[in-house]
């Protein structure tokens, strides 16, 4: 693709261009970007990854693809923009939670749209994305943007309807296990262990335990089993935190989050 461009240039579109450039998938010259008003994080990016600015929206016109990147509160305004510069049959790929399909139609008519749930860890190659797809994406656009996806993480294709839950996952996942990772560094201050010793610590202990999650094929609990020997160290902490409910705390994250995606959709 010639021109891709991106509506939105904050944290999820850096993370897609830092990717998709990082791994040769696109040239940093077919990239451009825009965003509302901030012009210095404009010209951040384009000094860190040479992409180019979009000059003006007349430049929508021939876009192999435009990518929404805005807030979903901020999506109508930016859509009620672009809509009178785009070609008939200009792609859309949204990366934005909540914002169904149907209302990307509703502002820019129909077309190619594909909605694209990915996480910040696109930065560096290991984005968990959820995709799919209205009937107007033919089979090769499809599979093109499945392959751009796939070189910056794994991909997974859903109904739209499950786009929430994914969103409400792996799309805020991230945040959920830094959080766990700053409580690691908490507790670990208490035993007067650095907090670069702990991270170094977990990191390696998150990073393992998803290894063996993804190499074996053993369930969660059977794994949980094996480290916890009865009576030992392991059973007294998973104690603690069933006295503490933490199953439930993290069913109701997802849930909420979930319920979130909701709500960005009703509000939009
Ligand atoms: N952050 C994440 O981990 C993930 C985010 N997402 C989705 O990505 C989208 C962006 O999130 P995120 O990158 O975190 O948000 P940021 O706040 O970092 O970036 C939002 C960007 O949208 C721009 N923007 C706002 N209004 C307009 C407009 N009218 N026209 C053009 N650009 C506009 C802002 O420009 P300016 O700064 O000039 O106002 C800014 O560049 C959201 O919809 C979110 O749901 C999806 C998966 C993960
Ligand atoms: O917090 C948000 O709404 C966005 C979508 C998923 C991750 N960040």
């Amino acid at each position: 693709m010639q021109k891709i461009i991106f509506i939105g240039a904050g944290s999820m579109a850096e993370a897609l261009i830092h990717g998709w450039i990082k791994k040769n998938v696109i040239n940093p010259h077919a990239l451009f970007i825009s965003n509302r008003s901030n012009k210095e994080r404009l010209n951040e990016l384009v000094e860190s990854y040479d992409v180019n600015l979009l000059e003006d929206h007349t430049h929508l016109r021939d876009a192999d693809l435009v990518i929404l990147a805005m807030k979903p509160k901020d999506a109508r305004a930016a859509m009620e923009v672009i809509a009178p510069h785009l070609s008939a049959d200009t792609a859309i790929l949204s990366v934005l939670a909540g914002v169904s399909i149907d209302t990307i139609e509703q502002h820019l008519g129909s077309r190619p749209i594909a909605r694209v749930m990915p996480n910040t860890s696109a930065t560096i190659g290991m984005s968990a994305s959820g995709i799919a797809f209205n009937n107007h994406v033919t089979d090769v656009k499809r599979a093109l943007y499945i392959q751009m996806l796939e070189a910056i993480g794994i991909v997974i294709e859903v109904e739209e309807e499950k786009l929430h839950a994914v969103t409400a996952l792996s799309g805020s996942g991230p945040a959920y296990l830094y959080y766990l990772v700053e409580a690691f560094e908490q507790a670990g201050a208490e035993f007067g262990l650095s907090k670069e010793i702990v991270r170094e610590l977990m990191v390696q202990t998150i990073a393992g335990s998803a290894e063996m999650l993804k190499s074996g094929n053993l369930e969660p609990s059977l794994l949980r089993k094996k480290v916890t020997s009865p009576g030992g160290t392991t059973e007294a902490g998973i104690k603690a935190l069933e006295s503490m409910s933490f199953n439930e705390a993290i069913v109701n994250c997802v849930r909420s989050a979930e319920n979130r995606s909701r709500e960005l959709a009703r509000e939009e």
